[in-house]
């Protein structure tokens, strides 16, 4: 199905480079078939034509006919005029699928023409290595092909999960933002190892591979967190002495509050811009 398709990034930012390296390297899609552009920074756009082959251009340049998917990835509040600058060009056959945090599909509509298939999905910069757990929802014009179109192409850059469009702001949370709290996580690891002796270096690589052990523990054991914990966890031991502290000091709070902060920030960011959009 990619074969045929042609698609253009609007916004060339972290999350847009991610993307870019997903499928590139899945090779799915040539170059040619990949567009992006942004909002002024022209070294930016040399940067990734020179590093994933893909077609870096002015939006002024883009060839609006030839694109089949539209992937918005600007900041949630350039939004609406992102879909302004886009609106009176496209034809009904083609997709707009947005990454934006808070930006729902009813925001997207109202500010698209009548009939336009629209999908929101929200991927993380994981995407970069072909890892990302990425949910999509689809908006109410959206077809199934539009969903397996977003799915083939987002599958190249990790799993996908289609989703109800309330279950997105707490998706967000967890693994739109997640990567953030595993890095510091590892930040905090990697100092107390640093502070006793290890090189930063090796000690980075000493935590990265304790997590991404556990975290095959729990895709490959069929077992839940729990269960493996508590296999870790010998009494008396030294597991238990830093599960105490860890609860001592609401390790297990201070993650679950960092979950529900970003998911309500997202809702608030979707009130915040149906709010401006609704002011003359
Ligand atoms: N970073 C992440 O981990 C994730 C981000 N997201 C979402 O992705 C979006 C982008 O985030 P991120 O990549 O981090 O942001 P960045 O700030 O890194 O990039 C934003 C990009 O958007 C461009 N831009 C701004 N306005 C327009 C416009 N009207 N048309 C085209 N391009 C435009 C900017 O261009 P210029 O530099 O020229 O101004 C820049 O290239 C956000 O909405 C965020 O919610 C979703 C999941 C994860
Ligand atoms: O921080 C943000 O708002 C974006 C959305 C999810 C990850 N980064």
């Amino acid at each position: 199905m990619l074969d045929n398709e042609t698609i253009a990034f609007l916004g060339a930012g972290s999350m847009a480079e991610s993307m870019i390296s997903g499928v590139v390297t899945a090779e799915k899609m040539l170059g040619g078939q990949v567009y992006v552009t942004n909002k002024s920074n022209a070294d930016r756009l040399m940067n990734l034509r020179t590093k994933y082959g893909v077609q870096a251009l002015p939006q002024s340049e883009l060839p609006f006919e030839e694109i089949d998917l539209f992937i918005l990835a600007m900041k949630p509040k350039g939004a609406k005029e992102a879909l302004a600058s886009i609106k009176d060009k496209l034809k009904p056959n083609q997709v707009v699928l947005s990454v934006l945090a808070g930006i729902t599909t009813e925001f997207m509509e109202q500010h698209l023409n009548d009939d336009q298939q629209v999908i929101r999905v929200m991927p993380n910069t994981s995407s970069m290595i072909q890892e990302s757990a990425t949910a999509v929802v689809a908006g109410k014009n959206a077809t199934k092909e539009n969903v397996e179109l977003a799915t083939e192409l987002l599958g190249c850059m990790g799993q996908v999960y289609i989703i109800e469009e309330d279950q997105m702001d707490v998706f967000t949370g967890l693994a739109g933002s997640g990567p953030a709290y595993f890095y510091y996580l590892m930040e905090h690891m990697e100092r107390v190892g640093v502070e006793n002796g290890i090189d930063e270096e090796t000690v980075r690589k000493m935590v990265a591979q304790t997590i991404y052990g556990a975290a095959k523990m729990v895709l490959n054991q069929n077992e839940a967190p729990s269960s493996l914990r508590e296999k870790v966890t010998s009494p008396n031991g030294t597991t238990a002495s830093g599960l105490e502290a860890l609860s001592r000091f609401n390790g297990g709070e201070a993650i679950s509050q960092a979950v529900q902060h970003a998911a309500k920030r997202s809702k608030e960011i979707s009130k915040e811009l149906e709010g401006a959009a609704v002011k003359p």
